[in-house]
């Protein structure tokens, strides 16, 4: 059955460099599903970058304009959805993502993410003098909270990104009802 077929919304989870967003809008091309990314969402919204609301109103008030993104996203048929790595935070957030399509867990190993991240000044938790620390702590914290809303959980040590995908579809089409 070719991936086309696969109905519903597929939403993206993961540790900040997983590759929700690479995978998502791959996955997206591949099935004729609109892509979304709720990063994207509200700079395209709030017209700045996610650092520049970092350091402005802080990460509570992102953590705010997130949710109200996902709560709307989710209502929204057929579309993948890349989520930033907190959004798995807020419960609300749970709760919508696991009630309204297939949730993908996209895990990948530390190292894997340092290597993808460590020219990038977009991502302001790693801002930091030990990003590895950093990415230990959040992996802690929240992959419980991966597992939890996870209906499938893929490995990404895959440096191929369309073969990737293509396993992904698979995975997704044997979880099909
Ligand atoms: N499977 C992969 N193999 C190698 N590089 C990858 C892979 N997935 C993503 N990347 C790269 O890692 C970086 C972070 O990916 P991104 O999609 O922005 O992650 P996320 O949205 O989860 O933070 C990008 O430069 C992307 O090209
Ligand atoms: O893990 C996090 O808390 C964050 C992840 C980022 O998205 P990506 O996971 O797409 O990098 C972005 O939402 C913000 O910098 C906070
Ligand atoms: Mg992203």
């Amino acid at each position: 059955m070719p991936a086309m077929e696969l109905a519903g919304n597929f939403f993206l989870v993961g540790l900040m460099g997983a590759g929700k967003t690479t995978v998502g809008r791959t996955l997206a091309r591949h099935t004729g599903k609109t892509f979304y990314d709720s990063d994207h969402e509200i700079e395209r919204r709030t017209g700045v970058k996610i650092t520049t609301i970092f350091d402005i109103e802080g990460e509570e008030s992102f953590r705010a304009r997130e949710k109200q993104i996902i709560a709307e996203l989710c209502q929204m048929q057929d579309i993948v959805l890349a989520t930033g790595g907190g959004a798995i935070l807020a419960p609300e957030n749970r709760q919508v993502l696991a009630s309204h399509g297939t949730v993908i867990y996209l895990r990948a190993q530390i190292d894997d993410i340092l290597a993808r991240t460590k020219h990038d000044k977009s991502r302001p938790l790693l801002q930091t003098a030990n990003p590895r620390a950093k990415l230990e702590q959040l992996y802690q914290q929240r992959d419980p909270l991966y597992m939890e809303i996870a209906d499938v959980v893929m490995d990404t040590s895959c440096q191929n990104v369309n073969t990737l995908v293509q396993r992904l579809e698979q995975r997704l089409l044997t979880q099909q009802p």
